[in-house]
């Protein structure tokens, strides 16, 4: 579904991504490991086309077609969409309405009640939500937009033990489930503490670190590496 070629990308004159290849087949939910600043949100906002990021060389292909050149807005209609990080608050949008505005009215309270937000229907968007109530949103609201390329950044940081299953388990649904037109999706999550393993059965793994891929394997095996050794490729 993914297949990206030798990326490098700069945010002006500064290199962040450098020599990316990733292949994420259709079905498939791999995670990005690796230190604060390694690159790893950077990567998920090139995929999806965010400024400030500006590609250098290579290419992104989505279902065998480059995309590099296409605005946000065309990936998103191709079905790529991300959980972000540090999403805004939005006064004078309620989750209602946002998911009206996205004609998904009809999963919401069945969604929302998995991820134990039907109290937050009526509320304005992350306006006063505490950080793990704001990061349950971002997971519904991308389940709700129903992308076939599921981007998550971070997406159990700051939920509490319990919450986080909820949250493993909508990622996992989302992600193994076809899309509402019967596609096969994929997905892409970034995580530092690896709670989200225990809920979702990722395919691979691939640590990052100074903008580069080290090494990729099997995430549960990755992820104990990393406990003992640090981002450093296993022997
Ligand atoms: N808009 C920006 N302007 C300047 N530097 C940026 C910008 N976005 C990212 N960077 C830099 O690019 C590098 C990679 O950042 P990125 O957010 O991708 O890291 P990350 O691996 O997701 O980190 P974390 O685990 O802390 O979230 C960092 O050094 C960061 O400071």
């Amino acid at each position: 579904m993914l297949e990206i070629r030798n990326l490098t990308v700069a945010i002006d004159d500064v290199e962040v991504l450098a020599d990316i290849d990733l292949t994420l087949p259709e079905g498939e939910l791999h995670v990005l490991l690796g230190p604060n600043g390694s690159g790893k949100s950077s990567l998920l906002a090139t995929i999806l086309g965010l400024p400030p990021y500006r590609i250098v060389a290579g290419e992104i292909l989505f279902d065998g077609a480059p995309i590099q050149s296409l605005p946000l807005e065309a990936r998103a209609r191709l079905g790529i969409g991300l959980a972000y990080q540090r999403p805004p608050s939005l006064e004078g949008v309620t989750l209602r309405s946002f998911a009206a505005a996205i004609g998904a009215e009809d999963r919401l309270e069945t969604e929302a009640a998995a991820l134990d937000l039907t109290a937050f229907l009526g509320r304005d968007m992350n306006v006063g939500f505490s950080g793990g109530e704001i990061k349950r949103w971002e997971v519904l609201k991308l389940v709700l937009q129903d992308p076939r390329l599921l981007l998550f950044d971070e997406p159990e940081s700051g939920v509490d033990l319990e919450h986080v299953i909820a949250v493993g388990e909508a990622i996992a649904h989302a992600v193994r489930s076809p899309d509402r037109e019967g596609r096969t999706c994929s997905g892409l999550v970034i995580t530092h503490t690896g709670l989200i393993l225990n809920h979702v059965k990722a395919d691979r793994a691939h640590i990052m670190k100074d903008g580069r891929i080290l090494h990729s394997g099997d995430p549960q095996a990755l992820f104990a590496h990393i406990q003992t050794d640090g981002y450093s490729v296993p022997a």
